[in-house]
């Protein structure tokens, strides 16, 4: 029989479909990827905003990761939530000498404002789940975060993506435009080159959870074997097109739409 590859990530849930392990799930499914996943929080939210999270004990974090070590191989992993040190701490701990593409989203605050990580994690993410990954995909907040200095221009953004790499020992970073103005452009740097990616901004509120299905949509193809350029391309088409063909479900920022490339393939 074929072998399929096969994807995990380890995040915080999104009961409304559009964020986290969620958002995960739909594009590695939609990708061709066996996705699994283990949770680290369970988090009520929607569409406007968190209303309430609740962290599952270390232990049970770890089990869940036995679980899964134990039985399935993967060819890439991806972290999303993780609120805090121990958690971080734990989920090193198994991943450590793994030798597996390890990309992570270091999610901290949502799109609505709400913060999703414990301030002293964001240090303990900086100094030492960073030199563990492949390649990290900060958004802008998230990149002045790490790095410490504002951006505001594209130059800007390029000296982080540098940054977050030599100074900060990621494998890789992809530095994401999303919170500036004009094009939609992502900086990726990986040790040796900048690499741009740009689309037309889509004129949308409709953008909860694009974050994690880019970084969802990267490992996927990172776990069929492209190189990471190309698993950029290929995860901006698709997070792209489901932007363009977002839904306006619910009061607040939509989601993302998985059956994108499928109605742009037939039109
Ligand atoms: N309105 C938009 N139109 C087109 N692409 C967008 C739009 N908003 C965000 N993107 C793209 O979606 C991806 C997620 O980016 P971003 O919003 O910066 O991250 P996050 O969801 O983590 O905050 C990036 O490729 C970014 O360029
Ligand atoms: C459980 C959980 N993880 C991550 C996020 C943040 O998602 P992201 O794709 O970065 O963007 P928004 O959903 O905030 O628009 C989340 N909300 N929940």
């Amino acid at each position: 029989m074929k072998s399929i590859p096969c994807a995990l990530t380890i995040a915080g849930t999104d009961p409304s479909g559009g964020a986290g392990i969620q958002a995960d799930l739909k594009t590695f499914q939609e990708l061709k990827t066996y996705g699994m996943s283990v949770i680290t929080s369970v988090v009520a939210q929607n569409t406007t905003g968190v209303q309430n999270v609740h962290h599952l004990p270390v232990e049970m974090i770890e089990q869940q990761l036995d679980s899964v070590m134990t039985d399935i191989p993967f060819q890439a992993f991806k972290t999303g939530m993780i609120a805090n040190v121990d958690m971080m701490q734990a989920i090193a701990q198994k991943i450590i000498g793994l030798n597996i593409t390890y990309v992570m989203d270091p999610v901290m605050v949502a799109t609505s404002g709400d913060p999703l990580i414990a301030r002293d994690a964001r240090d303990y993410l900086r100094k030492k789940l960073l030199p563990m990954t492949s390649l990290v995909t900060p958004n802008i907040p998230e990149a002045e975060d790490i790095t410490g200095e504002k951006i505001e221009t594209l130059d800007d953004m390029k000296k982080a993506a540098n940054q977050i790499v030599h100074e900060f020992g990621a494998g890789a970073s992809l530095v994401k435009g999303g919170h500036l103005q004009g094009e939609a452009i992502d900086f990726l740097y990986d040790g040796s080159s900048i690499h741009t990616f740009s689309t037309k901004r889509i004129d949308t509120k409709n953008t909860h959870g694009t974050g994690c299905t880019y970084s969802a949509a990267i490992t996927a193809y990172l776990s069929q074997g492209d190189s990471l350029p190309v698993a950029v391309k290929k995860a901006k088409d698709y997070v792209t097109a489901a932007i363009r063909h977002s839904f306006s479900l619910g009061h607040g920022s939509g989601p993302a739409n998985h059956w994108a490339q499928h109605m742009e393939r037939v039109r």
